[in-house]
């Protein structure tokens, strides 16, 4: 991976997937520098494989990836196991640990502020003390959020990351994107929901491994792209 810094992240000519199934096709896309991306697409569609390539995590077979190093990764919150026996607070301070690059060293004054100034944004300070296993599905959501932020990368990559959040959860941790954004980090999230959606900088709009659009809500969210893009028909052709 080619590191770049107040650049946009981006995908150029990769094709990506796992082993025995291409998902990703030729796909050249940009994150824009600093802003929202949504990522939507139907089930299927390539979200999470894109996610995972902008990651590091999956290797593209073709093609170039250019963003940040260490981007810092929020997976479905279905793919963390919570059998460790780990406190919300152990969880959060891993991204400070992620951002030194190694847990051998004791985690600075500035590195608590930060994690604490994580735990309160996502508003989970009074769940510090709980392990992991003794939350709910969206306060997990909100730790591995807090995680990802006290990383303090410049590139967030979140996966549905207000899938499983009640209203003000889901709140939360938009606020939190938009406070990251602030700072001139970089956010792209896949999403469901079209509300969300509208209301981030930029939206890429994946259709079977491909970027069907890409631009900004409200040009790429018509209902003629939302209608082809889900398969009901092909571009141009929805009515
Ligand atoms: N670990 C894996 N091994 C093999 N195939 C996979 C793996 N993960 C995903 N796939 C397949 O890759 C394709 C794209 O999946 P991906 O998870 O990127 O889609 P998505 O748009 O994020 O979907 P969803 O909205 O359901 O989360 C799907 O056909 C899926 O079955």
């Amino acid at each position: 991976m080619v590191c770049t810094t107040q650049a946009d992240a981006e995908l150029d000519t990769v094709s990506a997937g796992y082993t025995g199934r291409p998902v990703l096709h030729d796909v050249s896309v940009r994150f824009p520098h600093g802003r929202i991306t949504a990522l939507v697409g139907a089930n299927g569609s390539g979200k999470s494989t894109v996610l995972g390539v902008l990651a590091g995590l999956l290797r593209p077979v073709a093609g170039t990836v250019r963003a940040p190093r260490r981007p810092a990764l929020v997976a479905q919150h279905t793919a963390v196991p919570t059998l460790l026996p780990l406190t919300v607070r152990d969880t959060v301070n891993m991204g400070r640990w992620a951002a030194r690059g190694g847990p051998w060293r004791r985690l600075s004054r500035h590195d608590r502020d930060v994690v604490d100034r994580c735990l309160s944004l996502l508003g989970i300070g009074d769940l510090a003390t709980r392990t992991l296993s003794a939350l709910s599905g969206g306060q997990r959501q909100r730790t591995l959020v807090a995680q990802a932020l006290a990383q303090e990368s410049t590139l967030l990559l979140l996966d549905e990351p207000t899938s499983a959040l009640d209203t003000s959860a889901s709140a939360a941790i938009l606020r939190a994107l938009g406070d990251a954004r602030a700072e001139g980090t970089t956010v792209v999230h896949a999403t469901h929901d079209l509300a969300q959606a509208r209301q981030a900088d930029h939206c890429v709009v994946l259709r079977q491994g491909t970027v069907f659009a890409a631009g900004s809500p409200e040009a790429v969210l018509s209902p003629d792209v939302l209608h082809a893009a889900w398969g009901l028909s092909g571009p141009g052709e929805a009515g």
